[in-house]
């Protein structure tokens, strides 16, 4: 489980996120051992520009059939990360696979099953949905030119723009391009779909469109790694989540493992703050605070209803006694030290 110190710095991350400490000495390359089971798997990803250490010994770990949330602030690594998964540069150390393939040794077959949308493709103003997807299509050497037709209708199905597939691209709204370069990145089956901030410069409805796209591809079993700064974006639709900070993966496991590494903290409303103080402090909670007419504190293994009946054993009437976990915002916020973005 993850858990958090009081300074917000992780204990024991969910997975084994990053805890090796120094940044200072990556191991060289290690060889690449690609693992099945996983849609994406690092070891040890790391990469430095210059004295800048960008990604540190990331291990990643995304099951299959996953919506895994890749979060973090601006700055913390995400897309770096991800260029190094799809191969567009090389680690400084490291290994990564993709679909239980190595990258860069089997890429050529792992990349063919997987789409992408990094910085997104160039669509032609003047040209429709279509007619620019027809473009890319013919510029992709590995796609069959017998089948286009069927794929750009099918790609324009699944993002939900066959209606408006013949309308020019500058017409369309910020959520219908976006979805267009969705639409791009499904021109062939794809097995894993690999999208770096999809909803960046989205307004909230584009937003909530491209967020129900990404729900009913994952519906249909394809894997989607989705990187955001949008708490409330990811929140919403992921099974799983890694957190980046500062280059590192500081926590990373199903959602509600993230969720459940928070600290519990207890709160008491009481006429007698100083006697309750005293009785909890006696149990084991710790950082015990009285204030007027309120204690907090943390309780750690204590189970809340031993710390209410020795509260009632020791003669303090409680008005009310909640025992709350922290709220995924919070929680990020300690993670990555500080705000999410939780528009969206
Ligand atoms: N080509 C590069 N040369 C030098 N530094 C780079 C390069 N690419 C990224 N960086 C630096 O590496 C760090 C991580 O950047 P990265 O873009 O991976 O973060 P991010 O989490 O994706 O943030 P954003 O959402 O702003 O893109 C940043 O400090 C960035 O300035």
């Amino acid at each position: 489980m993850t858990q958090l110190t009081a300074e917000g710095e992780q204990a024991a991350p969910v997975g084994r996120a990053s805890d090796v400490p120094s940044p200072a000495a990556p191991s060289p390359a290690r060889a690449a051992v690609p693992d099945a089971s996983l849609a994406i798997a690092t070891h040890g990803l790391t990469k430095r520009f210059g004295s800048q250490v960008a990604v540190n010994d990331v291990d990643l770990r995304v099951p299959h059939g996953a919506v895994y949330g890749f979060l973090g602030p601006n700055g913390s690594g995400k897309t770096t990360t991800i260029r190094m998964l799809l191969g567009l540069i090389e680690p400084t150390a490291g290994s990564r696979s993709l679909l239980g393939m190595a990258i860069p040794q089997q890429a050529t077959i792992a990349l063919h099953r997987v789409g992408s949308l990094v910085e997104g493709p160039a669509f032609h103003p003047y040209l429709s949905g279509r007619a620019n997807l027809e473009r890319l299509d013919a510029a992709d050497v590995l796609a069959d030119p017998r089948t286009t037709r069927v794929r750009i209708g099918t790609a324009l199905e699944r993002v939900g723009l066959t209606a408006a597939a013949g309308k020019r691209y500058r017409a369309y709204s910020l959520g219908m391009r976006q979805r267009l370069a969705i639409a791009a990145a499904l021109l062939a089956p794809r097995d894993l779909l690999v999208l770096d901030e999809p909803t960046n410069g989205l307004d909230p409805q584009g937003t909530r469109e491209v967020r129900s796209l990404i729900g009913s591809l994952a519906s249909d079993g394809t894997t989607v790694f989705v990187s955001s700064h949008l708490l409330a974006e990811v929140e919403q639709i992921c099974s799983h989540l890694g957190v980046m900070r500062d280059g590192r993966l500081v926590a990373q496991g199903t959602a509600s493992e993230v969720r459940g590494g928070g600290t519990v903290s207890l709160h008491l409303v009481t006429a007698q703050p100083e006697e309750a103080a005293a009785v909890l402090t006696a149990l084991g909670v710790q950082s015990v605070i009285a204030d007027v007419g309120e204690v907090r504190g943390i309780p750690g293994e204590l189970e809340p209803e031993a710390i209410v009946a020795a509260l009632v054993r020791a003669g303090v009437g409680v008005r009310s006694f909640t025992a709350s976990s922290p709220s995924l915002e919070d929680l990020f916020v300690s993670l990555t030290g500080e705000g999410f973005d939780v528009s969206g």
